[in-house]
């Protein structure tokens, strides 16, 4: 019920509350975020993974302050619905010059549904859709992105004011060269073409920093045609900066915002207009993703759960028992019109998964605070999510009754006559095809001659691209414990990620050890394992039987990655850690780098 009058000043005072926890929110989270240019210049790259890792908690916390706040002052849960009424109205009023509504928005949400009980919290008192908009907000302090109109000939002196205009404080080892560089480049991509009326670089106007690079995104427009581009700035081993390569393109640019790496910090006044940029250089890619991306994960969350409830309400399909083998500690089920998995944790499991529902939490939590370095699918968590119930096959509610009771609920929740099935607690992430699933195809197309060729080809890169991944978590201090094949999957880019973080520990924390030789005869002949095994030990060796049952895939491998059957691989990136080095771990091929003298190599 819309009220008549806004005549509670108490609603106002809890609005204004609401806006100003809001406000301190971002004030802080845009803060941490600036701090990163400083971080750059100065090499604290320690520093930035830290707060990388911090300001993911910021959320929570200015959201628990605000809760407080509201009980203490106002004694919010115990106000009537005239009044929550009204304090929905204020706040609206209250964001209609607001730099960031769609933010404040979810705020609102975050700590109305914490206040009030969901018995009660009807969604009239909530922002089940943005009431404001955030179209062609200006930001205050400097616009969004910067436009340059060079010519063909005064490209690279463009390009050099492009990155002097950054400011960042330190020295190129040779800002010319790489401006010509970006230029040339540039000119390679419109060779050949007319340079038309409108031609010009468009640069969003904060660098987008993450672990040791600093990244101007951009695009360049042309006529009709828009180019994204993107230049990660480096340092050099002597502390200098460098563009180190010139990525252009939507699937360039989708590997550099990947869901599977670490969330960037940018210093941002209108996040929407960022996202509005951002989109349009990649305009497959759902707002929620990019907003994450941003280390805006509440507005990402929010924006994914009501693409979902759209999704539901424009298909038909019934979500099922994910393909593929199933999990002994999670349950993964899907809906195939929908790209995405969701995964219960199971209420019991298997002996040889001496875990808890809690440890296996943790696991998850450290993945999404860690630099997952494009090998490892962040997760959105969720609780008392309501589904339709008859959009579920009958046998995924049995298997959930069965390995999962307490996650479960049957009811008509809200009282409208529907009944819903109601998970207590999943985790979502993005579908992959599980890298068993691929290889077997790859093995049946194998078998059939006229197919053998590119059977051959895309298990070969399937094999290369997961001892990629597992290297590039290596050298990010992560052992992903169980290396099957089945816990890999393949992305629509190609790249193997990582999905099963059960067993996942820091590689410090891991002993890896060579087999010991047999002492006799008996242990040599034992089918036992006959040596004592501490519980964080490893012996790399071992994994062989494993994975390398197949003679393609063991061809492949051997070629490529055989030095992951080594203990000495392990121990060498164990101790590199411990002394307390950080390797590079590239968002783009190491083909597109340009080449410099004394650039750090990669790994
Ligand atoms: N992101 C994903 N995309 C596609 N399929 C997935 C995804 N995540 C999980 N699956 C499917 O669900 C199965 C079980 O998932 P997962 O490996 O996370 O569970 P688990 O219980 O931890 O497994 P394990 O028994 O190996 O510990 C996978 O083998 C795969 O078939």
């Amino acid at each position: 019920m819309f009220p008549q009058r806004l005549d509670s000043p108490l609603a106002y005072d809890i609005a204004r509350a609401m806006r100003d926890g809001f406000d301190r929110h971002y004030r802080l989270f845009r803060a941490e975020s600036a701090r990163a240019k400083h971080r750059f210049e100065t090499a604290d790259w320690h520093g930035q993974q830290r707060a990388q890792r911090e300001r993911i908690e910021f959320y929570d916390l200015r959201v628990g302050e605000a809760v407080a706040r509201l009980e203490k002052e106002f004694k919010a849960g115990e106000q009537p619905m005239e009044v929550w009424h009204q304090i929905k109205l204020h706040f609206i009023g209250l964001l209609v010059d607001h730099h960031q509504p769609e933010l404040a928005e979810t705020f609102f949400n975050s700590v109305t549904t914490k206040i009030l009980h969901r018995a009660y919290f009807q969604n009239d008192f909530i922002f089940v859709r943005p009431a404001i908009s955030t179209e062609y907000i200006e930001p205050r302090d400097a616009p969004t992105y910067r436009a340059y109109y060079p010519e063909r000939e005064t490209l690279a002196d463009t390009v050099e004011r492009m990155l002097e205009d950054y400011a960042l404080q330190g020295r190129y080892a040779d800002r010319r060269r790489d401006a010509e560089r970006v230029a040339a480049a540039i000119l390679g991509r419109f060779h050949q073409v007319k340079l038309r009326a409108n031609f010009q670089l468009q640069v969003l106007s904060g660098l987008f920093y993450r672990n040791k690079g600093a990244y101007v995104v951009g695009k360049i427009n042309n006529g009709f045609i828009e180019m994204p581009f993107a230049l990660p700035i480096l340092h050099d081993a002597e502390g200098r900066f460098h563009v180190d390569a010139a990525l252009f393109g939507e699937e360039d640019l989708q590997m550099l915002f990947s869901f599977a790496r670490a969330y960037f910090m940018v210093d941002m006044e209108v996040p929407s207009a960022y996202v509005q940029f951002l989109r349009s250089l990649m305009p497959r890619k759902p707002r929620a993703e990019i907003y994450n991306a941003l280390g805006l994960a509440k507005q990402g969350k929010t924006l994914f759960y009501r693409d979902f409830l759209y999704h539901l309400n424009y298909s038909t399909d019934r979500f099922r028992i994910a393909p593929g083998i199933k999990g002994m500690v999670m349950l993964v089920f899907d809906l195939p019109s929908f790209p995405y998995v969701f995964k219960v944790i199971k209420d019991f499991f298997p002996p040889q998964k001496d875990t808890t529902r809690e440890q296996v939490k943790r696991k998850y939590l450290l993945v999404k605070q860690h630099d997952r370095v494009g090998r490892m699918a962040d997760t959105l968590e969720y609780s008392d999510v309501g589904f339709p119930f008859d959009r579920f096959e009958p046998e995924l509610i049995e298997e959930i009754r069965k390995f999962a009771p307490s996650q479960l609920e049957i009811g008509d929740r809200d009282g409208n006559g529907e009944m819903e099935i109601v998970v207590k607690h999943v985790y979502i992430e993005r579908r992959m095809i599980p890298l068993n699933l691929f290889l077997q195809e790859s093995f049946d197309l194998l078998a059939q001659p006229e197919h053998a060729r590119r059977a051959s080809k895309q298990l070969e890169h399937a094999v290369i691209e997961y001892g990629n991944a597992i290297k590039d978590m290596v050298a990010a201090n992560i052992f992903p414990g169980d290396m099957l094949w089945k816990n890999f999957g393949l992305t629509r880019g190609g790249k193997v990620v990582f999905y099963d973080y059960d067993e996942i520990e820091y590689l410090t924390d891991c002993n890896f050890r060579k087999v010991p030789a047999p002492r006799n005869e008996e242990d040599e002949m034992s089918g036992e394992v006959w040596y004592s095994v501490g519980p964080k030990d490893v012996f790399p060796e071992t994994f062989e039987p494993f994975l390398l049952g197949n003679p393609a895939v063991r061809e492949a491998f051997m070629a490529h990655h055989a030095d992951l059957l080594d203990a000495a691989f392990w121990q060498s990136h164990k101790q590199r850690i411990q002394a307390g080095q950080m390797l590079d771990v590239f968002p783009y091929d190491e083909s597109l780098r340009f080449k410099h003298d004394n650039a750090t190599p990669y790994f």
